[in-house]
């Protein structure tokens, strides 16, 4: 049964926006109001978790900012660095423990913690160690935090989402991993590279259903939704460059259209990371803003509309097992306040499933 509009949720031309929306499937809570004070803790004081803290520092998004590493002198070091910039950024309170009480009233904790891939190596290959690692980060974690969202960022970042779910008991609207955001900007740079325009241009528009059967478009972001990883999925039906579809943009160039040349663009995106890695040892500018963008939209209640993962059972014909993968979702500070049902195709939808089946099979071996 639908449910009524209220007045509030009818938008231009009296569309009701609410049902534009799934709902998550979970119970759902929200956070309390920040009273202005907005404290970040990050844990992982690694590659990762310094482009991260960094990059919240200078987009002035936190007025207290918590380190957490398993190795004191290193997290001593990068809290003493980070605090020598004082006077070149907006004022934020720098503190750094290996215990977890300095993350005491956390708004958003992000989880970088963790092994980290080898030049070759699928981030699928981390999972044990990693898991290991998480049953000591995310109790203590969550219990001084207990209204706090929780961003993973670890790999496998879309299993890892489940098990710190798992080991929180927190409601699956306040546990999020931060999934295809980093893939999606990737694939815009990509797409952008080969024809040429500016990242920013490279857009989505998608139709949503309104209400059965009655589909209205929505313009956002090109996306890569399902796994962060090999099975991911791009989803090139609703990609549009300057407001016009990508097909009829590489026509209109005169660029003959080869599906093998889309193709060849996605499994750059997949192999994105592990160039950077077998060239630098580690990838961690993009994450870190990919990551700084998320907790943007969640702290400032944005309401913007990101491909991160959640928990996916019950959307586009996902199965019955608990599975966290990338989906648009729409991000404030409730956390994931709902999930776009835009219109995929059939083979978009049948890989988004396969992406799924992936991570679930992965999962099955946990035991959790
Ligand atoms: N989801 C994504 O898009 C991305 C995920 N990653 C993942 O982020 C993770 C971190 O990568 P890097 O920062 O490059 O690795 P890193 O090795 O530079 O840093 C890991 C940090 O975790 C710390 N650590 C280890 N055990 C800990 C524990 N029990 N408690 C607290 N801290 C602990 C280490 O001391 C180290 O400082 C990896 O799993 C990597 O695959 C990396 C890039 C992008
Ligand atoms: C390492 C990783 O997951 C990435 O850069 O996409």
């Amino acid at each position: 049964m639908q449910k009524s509009a209220s007045a509030s949720s009818l938008g231009p031309g009296g569309i009701d926006l609410s049902q534009i929306f799934f709902k998550p499937t979970q119970n759902t809570s929200t956070p309390s109001p920040t009273n202005g004070h907005t404290k970040i803790s990050v844990i992982g004081t690694g590659n990762v978790g310094m482009a991260i803290a960094q990059t919240i520092l200078t987009q002035d998004l936190a007025d207290e900012l918590a380190l957490v590493d398993a190795k004191p002198d290193k997290l001593r070091g990068e809290m003493l660095d980070l605090q020598h910039a004082a006077a070149f950024l907006p004022r934020t309170r720098i503190l750094a423990s290996t215990d977890y009480s300095a993350t005491v009233g956390s708004d958003l904790c992000i989880v970088t913690a963790g092994a980290r891939q080898i030049p070759g190596e699928s981030r699928l290959n981390l999972l044990q160690r990693n898991v290991e690692m998480f049953q000591g980060i995310i109790p203590p974690l969550s219990r001084c935090s207990p209204d706090t969202i929780l961003m993973i960022v670890s790999n496998p970042v879309d299993v890892l989402t489940y098990v710190a779910w798992k080991l929180s008991g927190f409601p699956s609207n306040r546990v999020i991993g931060s999934g295809t955001n980093l893939d999606s900007s990737r694939f815009r740079f990509l797409i952008a590279d080969h024809l040429d325009v500016n990242a920013q241009d490279v857009q989505g528009v998608f139709k949503v259903e309104e209400v059965h059967n009655k589909w209205q478009e929505l313009s956002k972001e090109a996306y890569i939704v399902g796994e962060h990883g090999d099975s991911s999925v791009a989803l090139w039906s609703s990609i549009s460059v300057g407001g016009v579809p990508v097909l009829s943009f590489l026509k209109k160039q005169q660029i003959p259209y080869e599906k093998e040349a889309l193709e060849k663009i996605h499994k750059a995106v997949v192999e994105s990371a592990d160039e950077v890695i077998s060239l630098k040892g580690y990838t961690s500018w993009a994450i870190g803003y990919s990551a700084a963008n998320l907790a943007r939209s969640i702290l400032r209640d944005q309401r913007k509309i990101h491909p991160v993962s959640v928990l996916a059972n019950g959307f586009y014909g996902i199965g019955d097992g608990d599975v966290f993968l990338s989906l648009p979702a729409l991000l404030g500070r409730g956390g994931v306040l709902g999930v776009t049902n835009v219109h995929l195709t059939d083979e978009e939808a049948e890989r988004l499933r396969d992406s799924a089946r992936t991570i679930s099979e992965v999962q099955s071996q946990l035991g959790l």
